[in-house]
């Protein structure tokens, strides 16, 4: 069996809000592996955004215990491992959608001309090296997202964690987006997580996982 890229025991996220304790995510024990292609599924406010977190290593856990065997320690997450996508794309207005893709590279120290390589190797696995030039308001919001996934590619992370990616398109779009990332993916190792409403879209999946007021349901 490979090695898990994430491992979540019993782990608890609470809040105080107004001086009330809130329960975002109760006791979730779930694995990720290499390749998995996962979705995350639940009504709003359920935990599902609470989960990702966590298994980034953007937040720490109240209870329990969160381990990346093959990624490193919550301290020494190595960013190039992982590769995140938002609802919005929260590309940089003043730069092009290359420079985009490539800024995570530049600040994680690979050299210029590397970077730019990959940046726009990254573009062309998700069809979108004709508008490499272009700056965000120049793009769709589907293309906007598009850039926003190959900035989660470029490094070639071992795992991608997107929250909601297809949440602010329209259903061909979002279908698309799916259609061009998973494909990005094929015969690949990395692993993707996908924090989705979208039945559609967790339909694509090999594993769903269900989350349900904090609680987390996972169908082995
Ligand atoms: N920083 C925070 N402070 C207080 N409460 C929070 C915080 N973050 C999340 N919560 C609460 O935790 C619960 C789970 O929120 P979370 O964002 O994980 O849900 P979600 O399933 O991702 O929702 P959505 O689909 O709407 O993004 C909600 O009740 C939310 O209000």
């Amino acid at each position: 069996m490979p090695e898990q890229l994430v491992q979540v025991e019993n782990v608890g996220k609470t809040y105080t809000r107004g001086g009330v304790l809130e329960t975002a995510l109760s006791e979730a024990t779930c694995s990720v592996f290499p390749g998995d292609r996962i979705a995350l599924v639940g009504s709003s406010g359920s935990g599902k955004s609470t989960l990702l977190h966590l298994m980034g290593g953007l937040d720490r856990p109240t209870s329990g215990r969160i381990s990346w065997p093959s990624l490193g320690t919550f301290e020494r997450l190595r960013p190039q491992q992982l590769g995140f996508v938002f609802q919005m794309p929260s590309l940089l207005a003043q730069l092009t959608a290359v420079e985009n893709v490539e800024l995570p590279l530049l600040l994680g120290q690979v050299e210029g001309a590397e970077a730019r390589k990959a940046a726009l190797e990254a573009l062309e696995r998700i069809n979108l090296r004709g508008i490499a030039e272009k700056l965000p308001e120049e793009l769709s919001g589907g293309q906007a997202q598009r850039v926003a996934v190959a900035r989660a590619l470029a490094s070639r992370p071992k795992l991608i964690l997107a929250d909601e990616p297809t949440g602010q398109l329209d259903h061909p779009t979002a279908q698309h987006l799916l259609d061009v990332l998973l494909n990005s993916l094929k015969g690949s190792e990395t692993a993707l997580v996908v924090a989705t409403h979208d039945l559609a879209i967790a339909e694509r999946m090999n594993k769903i996982w269900h989350m349900n007021h904090g609680v987390l349901e996972v169908v082995v």
